[in-house]
């Protein structure tokens, strides 16, 4: 029986981006769209229409509909307790084994159940001017739909299902008056009206909380992002929001606040006139105007007044601006006789110095220290920064500091969208920021928020339009909808630098538990990229890395002309994200290695690569299979003192089996496995680079003298690569560890990432493991038996007199590298009672973590597989080892 489609199909004939036309306006839009989005709010102001949207993880989606083109399923999930679904129904290579007729309805959440499992925010604007077109992008997206059927059905109602009547959205904004009628009439949605400045205020208030990187300083064109840890390092402050017009509300604390002044000089002024006097038809072209531009032909300034001098008695310099435009009145000359540029230029510095000089003063009046400037007057601009950043400095003599919001314009939207007090509001009140995740999918680099055409529906589309760029010389230029060509990438479609991702809320992620608190704030990777040549450098080495990563990734797939298809179009894609990057570091954030690996396999995920290196990691676990029977004989033959020793070698030698590293791959072209691994043994002569050894020998075995050490009761062996990394380095560390009667957590990635053993390889590889071995196999056993009595936590205490035990968990991630910032509930839990760490790898323990400090020991263990690394790191040279072994001051 064929059932009704569950929503409304759209139409996608005509949707690929094929001629001119639609190349000036390419029809991208927030990347990573589904048609499985929920819930949104609006903001209506004098400018622009901001709209905020819920979508739920994809892993709840419907399965596909063949009929209607779509080849493959939707992007996997990242939310851990998805993994575990996914784990479990691996699909095969190229093809969807997805039911191809219709889903079951009763298959399909409710948007209430839906919010439990998080889901993802979206942020799009569009101009209020063209408030069609937001309406078509609310038709095409369904967006009301859910606010129709999910949010006052019953847990079971079908999402989408049947025609949309009786909606009511939150809205916020002038516009929400003004407009009202059109969306009931057009839309058959009602407006529920959400007072502007308490909106502004719970948008500011959420963002600082939840978003780490998303207040930041901005002086003299360099980014720097703040973050607050405690309430008291961030209220009271002053929020400016400049928009059309401008509004100053001192905010006390999470929602108590009140308007203390505002100017009608604000980003209209600036738009107004910019247009009136440039004849620019965007914003974006008038700011980039502004670059060119030399604001002395038309400002007077002190020096013009004071014959060339300062006026230095009073702090003014000869170059300071004396009259915004006064120039202009003693020349005789008309509009034509001035450049456009010049005009936009001291346009910007007119409305940007006298919003920051006002802001300073309402700051001093109410005795506020940290200023927050929001709206779409900043637009991520660098000019308009640094003279508001220079005005605050000026005025307060250096006491305070101007900071901006990387949502800047859609405090409101977003103020709104919390407001609903059903699951949607609450759910996001209540989550921390170990709970979000920015990604920044294939539009980023060229859209931001921008909307224009019709939503990209399917990977297909997806891929057309990514085909659509072209590589020029050093990066890739988009289509753009401005009539000068784009100087580089940076200034594409997508304005100055207006990057905001889509923000993945994952309910079930926490803060690892065993950080130590008492280092100032944690922050995972090891070098800081804000240093332009280690920026660089890496940049260029996951460059370099494309091609090698795109032949595994097609291979994986069956090197299918769709596969390959979706490889090239990674390629671009993860290309223009780098070239993004170097263009504007600070674009996406705070920017780090780890983010950059991170990128890399989010990358591959939204083009559908499920495990690019999945027949590598096979083909590498079952060669060192076949010899851990041996390695095991041959190391329980040894003597403890010996055998210690020979583990740890292991772990070291093992962790040359990584296929992220350039050195090794090339390395692999000579040699099997288990020559590379043996080869890799012989050379690993003590001491090592950072060798701890001794200390970590004393801790297990005691110096002879005195009774032998006391057993660590549970450890966390952070698992790296496939193969003989985790079979042949960290099995038979785990298994010394449950000799000892040790639980044993292993814990390995939720999601691929490059040649990184995940969770289920694990659990297989330490089935296959046991087979031959009575102690893996008795330890399995007793997690298995453990984990039945606890339920699903894992946790719960050690002790009574059988076999230690081993279990292993998934860490919530995808990457080589881990952030202890968000782990999965399921680590956290694990973590309990832990009193070791191993971490292993270069990604775990040297990029990420190298530095960190945690509340009980831990031992740090890395092959160091690239030559600057080892050199900045350590001061060494490429395969050189780091065994490090730390253990926590006592507590005073
Ligand atoms: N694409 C754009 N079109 C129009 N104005 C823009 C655009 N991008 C930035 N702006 C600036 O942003 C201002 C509107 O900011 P916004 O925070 O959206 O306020 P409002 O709610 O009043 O529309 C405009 O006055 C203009 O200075
Ligand atoms: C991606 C990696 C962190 C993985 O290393 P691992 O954690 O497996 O030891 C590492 O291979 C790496 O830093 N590669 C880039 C550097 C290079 O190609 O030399
Ligand atoms: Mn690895």
């Amino acid at each position: 029986m064929s059932r009704p489609s569950p929503r409304p199909v759209l139409n996608l004939s005509g949707a690929a981006i094929h001629g001119p036309e639609e190349e000036k306006h390419p029809s991208i839009l927030l990347p990573n769209q589904q048609q499985d989005v929920s819930h949104f709010a609006i903001d209506i102001g004098g400018s622009l229409i901001k709209l905020v949207y819920f979508s739920k993880h994809p892993d709840s989606t419907p399965p596909l509909d063949r009929s209607k083109g779509q080849t493959r399923p939707p992007t996997p999930p990242q939310a851990p307790d998805a993994l575990q679904e996914r784990a479990s129904s691996h699909e095969g290579a190229g093809t969807s084994k997805a039911a191809v007729s219709s889903p079951r309805l009763s298959s399909w959440p409710s948007l209430r159940a839906a919010l439990r499992k998080g889901g993802r925010l979206h942020f799009v604007k569009f101009e209020t001017a063209k408030l069609s077109e937001c309406l078509e992008f609310i038709e095409q997206k369904k967006l009301h739909y859910y606010n129709a059927m999910g949010l006052e059905g019953q847990e079971d109602t079908v999402w989408g299902y049947g025609a949309a009547k009786d909606v009511t959205i939150k809205a916020t904004g002038g516009g929400a008056f003004k407009y009202a009628d059109v969306f009931k009439e057009r839309m058959g949605i009602t407006l529920e009206k959400e007072d502007e400045m308490e909106c502004l205020v719970a948008g500011a208030n959420f963002l600082l909380k939840a978003v780490r990187d998303e207040a930041y300083t901005h002086m003299d064109g360099r980014k720097q992002f703040v973050h607050f840890s405690q309430p008291s390092d961030l209220f009271p402050y002053l929020l400016v929001n400049i928009g059309s017009g401008v509004s100053m509300i001192k905010v006390n604390e999470d929602s108590s606040f009140e308007r203390v002044s505002g100017t009608n000089l604000g980003g209209g002024t600036f738009w107004g006139l910019g247009r009136l006097l440039t004849k620019c038809s965007s914003f974006d072209e008038i700011l980039e105007m502004t670059r060119r531009g030399d604001n002395s032909a038309v400002d007077m300034l002190v020096g013009d007044i004071y014959g060339g001098m300062d006026y230095s008695k009073i702090g003014l310099s000869a170059s300071t601006i004396a009259s915004s435009f006064g120039k202009v009145v003693s020349q005789d000359k008309g509009l034509e006789d001035y450049r456009p540029e010049d005009i936009a230029l001291s346009l910007v510095r007119m409305v940007s110095y006298n919003i920051g000089q006002i802001s300073v003063l309402n700051a001093m009046r109410y005795g506020l220290k940290r200023i927050f400037f929001g709206g779409f007057f900043i637009r991520g601009h660098d000019i308009t920064m640094d003279i508001i950043a220079f005005a605050i400095n000026f005025w307060s003599k250096g006491a305070m500091r101007a900071m901006f919001l990387r949502h800047e314009g859609f405090l409101g939207a977003l103020g709104a969208f919390l407001s609903y007090n059903d699951e949607a509001g609450p759910l996001l009140q209540g989550s921390t920021s170990s709970q979000f995740v920015e990604r920044f999918p294939m539009g980023a680099p060229f859209a931001g928020g921008e909307v224009h055409g019709p939503p990209i529906k399917d990977l297909n589309e997806k891929i057309t339009w990514m085909e659509k760029f072209v590589r020029t010389g050093s990066g890739i230029t988009a289509p753009t909808p401005t009539s000068q060509p784009p100087p580089d990438l940076a200034r594409t479609a997508s304005g100055p630098s207006l990057h905001v991702g889509v923000l993945h809320l994952y309910p079930s992620l926490e803060p690892f538990p065993l950080l130590d608190e008492r280092q100032a704030s944690y922050e995972p990777n090891t070098f800081d990229m804000a240093d332009p040549e280690e920026r660089e450098y890496w940049l260029r080495i996951l460059e370099a890395h494309i091609p090698g990563v795109v032949e595994k990734a097609v291979a994986s797939e069956g090197s299918t002309d769709d596969a390959q298809r979706r490889g090239h179009a990674f390629a671009l894609a993860f290309q223009a994200h780098l070239a993004k990057l170097r263009a504007e570091p600070a674009a996406y954030g705070q920017l780090g290695l780890a983010n950059l690996l991170d990128m890399r396999e989010d990358c591959l995920r939204e083009f559908s690569f499920r495990d690019a290196y999945r027949t590598v990691k096979e083909r590498e676990n079952e060669a060192s299979l076949a010899v851990l029977p041996d390695l095991l004989a041959e190391l329980d033959a040894m003597t403890p003192d010996l055998r210690l020793t020979a583990l740890v070698e292991g772990v070291l030698a093992g962790n040359i089996f990584d296929w992220g590293s350039a050195a090794c791959v090339e390395l692999y072209q000579s040699g099997t496995i288990l020559d590379i691994y043996r080869m890799s043994r012989n050379k690993l002569k003590r001491p090592w680079k950072v060798d701890d050894f001794d200390a970590l020998k004393q801790r297990f075995l005691g110096d002879g003298t005195g009774p032998p050490p006391r057993p660590h009761a549970r450890a966390l062996l952070f698992v790296d690569n496939s193969g003989a990394d985790a079979v042949l380095g960290m099995i038979p560390l785990a298994r010394e560890l449950l000799r000892r009667g040790t639980a044993v957590a292993m814990v390995a990635n939720s999601q691929p990432a490059i040649n990184d053993i995940t969770q289920p390889e694990l659990e297989h590889v330490l089935d296959a493991a046991a087979q031959h071995d009575e102690l893996l196999r008795s330890a399995l056993e007793a997690g298995a038996e453990a984990r039945r009595a606890a339920g699903n936590a894992a946790s719960g205490s050690e002790g009574g007199s059988g076999p230690a035990r081993l279990w292993v968990v998934g860490n919530g991630h995808g990457s080589p590298c881990i952030d202890f910032r968000r782990v999965s509930a399921e680590l956290a839990a694990a973590a309990e009672g832990a009193d070791l760490l191993v971490l292993e790898g270069m990604g775990r323990a040297l990029h990420t973590n190298f530095n960190t400090r945690f509340k009980c020991e831990v031992v740090k263990l890395a092959m160091i597989k690239n030559q600057r690394l080892a050199e900045r790191l350590v001061g060494g040279n490429i395969f050189d080892c780091v065994c490090r072994y730390e253990v926590p001051p006592a507590s005073p």
